[in-house]
Parts: C-alpha cells; sequence; structure tokens
C-alpha cells in the first residue's frame, strides 16, 4: 500500500470537486480498496507528482537554497522533525538580498500527528503528556515564538519567507484569504486582529513569525480535513493538585477551532502555489522542488533535527517558571528545566520532568 500511496497514477488525476469530505466524516458501505484509492488521489493531489517531478537531492537543495531567487519547496516527509528542520534551514541559508528583488520562499509540508509548542512557551502549562502519548502525538518544540497547536495529515503548513524590511505579519495572511475567497468564495474566509484566519468564528489556521539575520518566515497551519475528535484535550494538562503557575513565558490564546472541510490538502497546495506563482512572478517562472528526508538530507538538516529531538530542547529549555501545588505544600522554581528553588530542599537540583512523573515518590 505504501509503494501504491506514491506511484504515480496512469491517467491524469486533476482535482476531483467533489472531495474535501472531513476526515471524520463517517464511511458507510465503501471498501478498503475504495478507501485506499481515494487516499492515493488526495496524495497525489497533494503532491502533484508528475513522472518529471523529481525529489532534489542534498547538493541541489544546497544549491538553490543559497542561491538568488524565489521559488516554491513541497515536503514529501510528514515527519515533523525533519520539516521543521527543512524549514530551518531555508531560512538560515537564503542569502539577504542587499538590492533588487527579494528572494521570497514559500514550504508546504503536512506532518504527521504532533503538537507543536512556541519556542518560549513552559511546556507543562499547555500539554497534556499522557494524552499525547496515548494518542500517539510526538511533542516539539519550534524555533519561532507563539502558542501551541496540533498537527496531523488533514492540517497544511505553510511558511512563507522574505526580507526583515519587506516583512509584515499580515500580509501572507491576507493574500491566503483572497485567493483562497477567489476560489470559493462560499469559504467567507476572515483574518482577526491577531492575524489568525477565521471561518464563521472559528479559527481554521494559526501562525508563529521568526525573524532573524535580515530575514524573517511567517509559518502557519491551515485546518483541511484534521481528525478534531483525534485532538480533544490534548492542549488541556491534567497535572496533579491544581497547580498554579507563575510563569514569564507565551501562553497560547485557546480558541475554537474547525475544519474548512470542502478543500482538500492537495487543491490547497495547488491553488496556493499558483497564486503565489503568478504573484511573485519577477522574470522566470518560480520553480517548484520536491524534498523528502531521504535523498534532499544533509548535516545541517540532521543537526536541527536532532536538536529538536533532544531531550535539551523539548524539556531543558523555554522559560522561567514557578508553580505553586497546595495539595502537597509545595513552592518550585524551574529554570531551564531543573527545580533551583524549592521549600523543600531535597528536590532542589531534580529535573521538573522527573519530578513530575514521579511526584507520588517525592510527596
Ligand atoms: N492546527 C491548528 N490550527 C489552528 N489553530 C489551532 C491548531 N491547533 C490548535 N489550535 C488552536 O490554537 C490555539 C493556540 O493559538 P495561539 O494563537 O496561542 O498560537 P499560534 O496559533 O501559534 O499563534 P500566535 O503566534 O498568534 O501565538 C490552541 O489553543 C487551539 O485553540
Amino acid at each position: 500500500m505504501y509503494e501504491n500511496m506514491f506511484t504515480a497514477p496512469k491517467k491524469d488525476f486533476s482535482i476531483p470537486q467533489d472531495e474535501g469530505k472531513s476526515a471524520t466524516t463517517k464511511k458507510t458501505g465503501t471498501s478498503l480498496q475504495e478507501d485506499i484509492n481515494d487516499f492515493n488521489k488526495d496524495l497525489h493531489n497533494f503532491y502533484n507528482i508528475g513522472f518529471s517531478r523529481q525529489v532534489i537531492s542534498a547538493s541541489q537543495l544546497e544549491d538553490v537554497v543559497k542561491s538568488k531567487g524565489r521559488f516554491i519547496i513541497k515536503s514529501l516527509s510528514t515527519s515533523p522533525y525533519f520539516n521543521l528542520a527543512l524549514e530551518n534551514y531555508i531560512f538560515k541559508n537564503t542569502p539577504r538580498v542587499k538590492k533588487g528583488f527579494d528572494n521570497c520562499r514559500l514550504l508546504f509540508y503536512i506532518n504527521d500527528k504532533c503538537a507543536v509548542i512556541g519556542k518560549n512557551q513552559n511546556l507543562w502549562q499547555e500539554v497534556d503528556h499522557i494524552k499525547l502519548k496515548n494518542n500517539n502525538f510526538e511533542l516539539l518544540r519550534r524555533f519561532s515564538g507563539g502558542g501551541t497547536v496540533l498537527h496531523d495529515l488533514g492540517n497544511v503548513n505553510y511558511s512563507y519567507l522574505t526580507s526583515r524590511e519587506n516583512f509584515e505579519t499580515k500580509f501572507f495572511n491576507k493574500m491566503i484569504i483572497k485567493w483562497l475567497n477567489s476560489f470559493k468564495p462560499e469559504l467567507g474566509l476572515e483574518l482577526n486582529d491577531r492575524g489568525d484566519i477565521i471561518q464563521n468564528g472559528f479559527k481554521i489556521s494559526g501562525s508563529a513569525y521568526k525573524i532573524a539575520g535580515g530575514k524573517a518566515y511567517h509559518h502557519a497551519t491551515m485546518l483541511l480535513n484534521a481528525d478534531l475528535e483525534n485532538f480533544d484535550g490534548l492542549l488541556e494538562p491534567s497535572l496533579p493538585g491544581n497547580m498554579e503557575w507563575e510563569s514569564s513565558g507565551v501562553h497560547s490564546v485557546k480558541s475554537k477551532i474547525k475544519n474548512v472541510g470542502v478543500i482538500t490538502p492537495g487543491q490547497f497546495i495547488s491553488l496556493v502555489s499558483e497564486r503565489f506563482q503568478k504573484t511573485f512572478k519577477v522574470d522566470d517562472n518560480i520553480p517548484v522542488y520536491i524534498c523528502d528526508e531521504f535523498k534532499s538530507m544533509n548535516h545541517e538538516i540532521e543537526n536541527a533535527m536532532h536538536t529538536l529531538q533532544s531531550n535539551k530542547w523539548k524539556y531543558l529549555s523555554g522559560p522561567k517558571f514557578s508553580v505553586r501545588i497546595r495539595e502537597k505544600d509545595l513552592k518550585i522554581k524551574v529554570e531551564k528545566g531543573m527545580i533551583y528553588d524549592c521549600n523543600r530542599s531535597e528536590l532542589i537540583g531534580l529535573e521538573f520532568k522527573g519530578f513530575l512523573e514521579n511526584i507520588d515518590s517525592y510527596t
């Protein structure tokens, strides 16, 4: 089945108009083979792979990223570690433009199930670890700021890179809204004050930003047909003793979310790519490159993946915080994931993660 998913179809695979069913929609009376066919069709639409579309090698990736010029990259990988590391690689290695046209770049990726917290967040306040584990969600701390979001295969991530001078936080989402609403006016997408995209009052896309080295990116989620039932409770930590927090970190702003529903990941990526190519074209056509974690891997991406996977980055970084657990008569202060002050001196020096996991034996 895996091979089948990535084998180009013999016939033309134009976007079927009747797609866009939510992943939570219950199917009745369809066979497994039909499900597989549907899934394959959607994957092909998403990746838009023809026989001529080749995955680029590590050296080709390096060449295109380090040269000047605009392009689109689509990642075939669903590993959140690879995709965030790839994004970081493109961001860091895009040359700074002093004069002339900006090196605008657009990246698309779809991650398998994961919770992605902002760089400056206290993860214990943001996610329920046990539920994440039980639902097979990875936990990642990204390199950019912002709040915590959930990803699965029905959520497309887009990342728009430009120069610091030309960067404006709401700019790219305004374009996305314009493009999608002109494609299907009934979508009725709007931008709220925070720069999120909303539909009928529900959030469908959340954004985060990074500015460094004279460049900036805006990356965002787009909930198209995510399995929202599976997201239930993952961002509501159930911790012992009604913990009372004091943290200088960034707190997520909870919003009610929904899927756009009538547009598939494949349609979304094709449409945004096509409009981007038209809108941002300078002289030559804007090329589209395909990447994956096998052929396009390099040391820098690999290193960033190791950082993202490491305990140090996930659990031993983030903001300083204090927590009070009245039930246990405890006041704890934590910096870089370690308890550095506590009214029970024997707890000083413990990792907060280890303390929480074994709280009953410590209290
Ligand atoms: N895939 C998703 N897309 C959009 N919103 C989501 C998604 N997953 C969760 N959410 C909602 O977004 C909330 C977090 O939003 P928040 O604005 O704090 O972070 P953000 O979207 O990364 O952006 P910001 O940079 O504005 O902080 C979650 O509590 C949840 O309500």
